[in-house]
């Protein structure tokens, strides 16, 4: 070892230890912070009380623990469908009011624009749309919203099938061998490979692949893990955003405080950084070429904003006047595309993954979702039109989504205090929106818990309140790439049920009879791998 190795090995650890040693203080701060903040909104606290609204007497650690949705629906069932509440000194109102919901997404939009906290991240993916407020949030929606039009999707809508078609053809594969399969693995590789596809343009073939770098990297981007000190610390930082973002700086090489795992960050920052120099050397040559992915929809929307220029397939609400000359710059391109992995991989593949247990479970429902696609399409491509046709499988699609949200619970920030039927929701307050409990809600679903597709006919969609089907938000902050999901679901349902049924037997889990149990904190997870068994059809057409 030469001298110079010493030094650096030696400058090394010091600095570990003082990042330690920092680390160390800050947690002794902030629990201090945190009991005497504590103890400053024990009970007597009649904040809400004041406002019009029901405040109860809770014990300060009552969310404390991972049984929140067992305590939510606990706290809705005693006082109703509009609780105050305050965590960590912070007010928070509870509602599954829909009246009460329409104004706060749709009607007084403006004044909730904003999501209750930032990412505590200094990566591209903390200034992409889904975490950008205010008007940052307005230009951000107006030039990545024309990307995801129902006009653009045709353009997706190839590369999507070649995934179903791999999709479809290694689930042939498990059949003909007898295995059963890890579902939601499947489903992740197949939603990763499009989104390799899409939104970085590149050919993958995830499906078939043991590992690779792309797919391990997209499932853990972030470091999010609810048990950990870190994700204490963070929570109390919360009420201290600009803290957060100093210690991040400071403490970036050992990753203490940053949400985003940072090799990932660096992975997909730098394909995508290649891939935008590339396709601008090449922008000329290629300029009468047809748009393919959504990079290439999103650079030319972001140019045709910088002119001046409005796309005129935006389907996007209307929006506050402000000055959109500078569209995005690059960090925040990347952050788009890193953004299509956070927000599209987990939620489709979990909603994949339900459906095909949900299919399996229900074999009647299978053979009508199986006919429907036989008889209606005549293609062995279908185009996003065909697909549209398939409206029994779109209503199995929403029932799974209805009855096995992805993302159960999102937030809303007021911006400023106003009276809402005499409910007063002050400045700075946060709305709590526990979608998972609407959906289950027995006055708009009846039979809640019961896999019934046809609430989603027509006459039965037109009956009932259209804020109830809240799984993808609703208002002009609503999910940008629910079409792009059901396109997904949809492809994977047409290629994998023409080639194999999807069953249950005594090898698959959960065991015959029981439902998928899952975890009462965070995204849909279940605590167990779902394996489904699957049987190759007689007539199954093989490509
Ligand atoms: C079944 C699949 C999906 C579900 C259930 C889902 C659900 C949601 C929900 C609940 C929100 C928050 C809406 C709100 O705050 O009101 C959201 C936002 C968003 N989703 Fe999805 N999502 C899905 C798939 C996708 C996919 C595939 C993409 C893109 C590739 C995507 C892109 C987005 C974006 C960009 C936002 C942020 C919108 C904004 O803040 O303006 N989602 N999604």
């Amino acid at each position: 070892m030469t001298s110079t190795d010493s030094w650096t090995i030696l400058s090394l650890m010091s600095c570990v230890s003082c990042s330690t040693c920092l680390a160390a203080s800050l947690v002794v701060i902030l629990l201090f912070y945190y009991l005497f903040s504590s103890r400053s909104v024990e009970p007597n606290n009649d904040d809400w009380s004041r406002l019009g609204v029901t405040y109860p007497n809770l014990p300060s650690r009552f969310f404390a623990g991972t049984n929140f949705r067992q305590q939510v629906a606990l706290l809705i069932e005693q006082y109703g469908d509009i609780v105050g509440l305050k965590i960590t000194s912070r007010m928070w109102l509870l509602t599954t009011n829909l009246d009460l919901l329409r104004t706060i997404m749709i009607k007084d939009f403006n004044n909730f624009v904003d999501r209750a906290d930032k990412l505590n991240s200094n990566t591209p993916l903390a200034r992409c749309l889904f975490f950008a407020r205010g008007n940052d949030w307005r230009r951000h929606r107006q030039v990545v919203s024309p990307t995801f039009s129902s006009g653009k999707l045709k353009y997706i809508s190839k590369s999507v099938d070649v995934s179903a078609k791999r999709l479809a053809d290694y689930l042939a594969q498990c059949a003909q061998d007898g295995t059963v399969v890890p579902i939601k693995d499947a489903s992740a590789r197949y939603s990763c490979e499009i989104i390799a596809k899409v939104a970085f343009g590149l050919d993958a073939k995830f499906v078939k692949k043991e590992s690779s770098e792309f797919y391990e990297h997209g499932k853990n981007m972030l470091v999010l893990n609810p048990g950990s000190i870190t994700s204490f610390i963070l929570m109390l930082m919360h009420r201290v955003p600009k803290l957060v973002y100093t210690c991040n700086k400071i403490f970036r090489s050992v990753q203490l405080f940053e949400a985003v795992n940072l090799k990932a960050n660096s992975y997909f920052q730098d394909i995508l950084t290649s891939t935008i120099e590339a396709r601008r050397r090449n922008k000329s040559s290629e300029s009468d070429q047809k748009h393919v992915d959504f990079l290439d929809l999103l650079l030319k929307a972001n140019d045709n904003i910088k002119a001046g220029r409005q796309d005129t397939e935006d389907e996007g609400v209307s929006h506050e006047k402000i000055d959109l000359s500078k569209g995005l710059d690059d960090e925040e391109v990347i952050g788009q595309s890193m953004l299509v992995i956070f927000a599209g991989l987990e939620t489709t593949a979990t909603s994949l993954q339900m459906c095909l247990f949900e299919l399996a479970k229900h074999q009647e429902i299978q053979e009508k979702v199986y006919e429907e696609i036989t008889s209606v399409l005549a293609n062995e491509t279908p185009t996003t039109d065909d697909l549209q046709k398939l409206h029994y499988t779109e209503c199995v699609i929403s029932e799974t989504l209805r009855l096995h949200p992805p993302i159960p619970t999102i937030n809303r920030k007021a911006k400023e205090t106003r009276t809402y039927n005499g409910i007063t929701i002050p400045k700075g307050a946060c709305i709590m929106i526990p979608f998972w409990h609407i959906l289950t809600d027995p006055k708009l679903w009846p039979e809640p818990h019961k896999f019934d597709p046809e609430r989603f006919s027509q006459e039965e969609k037109a009956k009932r309140d259209p804020m109830a089907f809240i799984c993808f938000g609703q208002g002009p902050r609503l999910c940008l790439g629910m079409r792009l999901a059901y396109l997904e679901l949809k492809q994977a349902l047409v290629h994998v049920l023409r080639r194999v049924k999807v069953v249950l037997n005594d090898k698959t889990e959960p065991k015959l009879g029981c439902d998928v149990e899952v975890k009462q904190f965070g995204l849909l997870t279940p605590v167990k791998p779902v394996l489904l068994a699957f049987e190759k059809r007689e007539s199954g057409a093989s490509h």
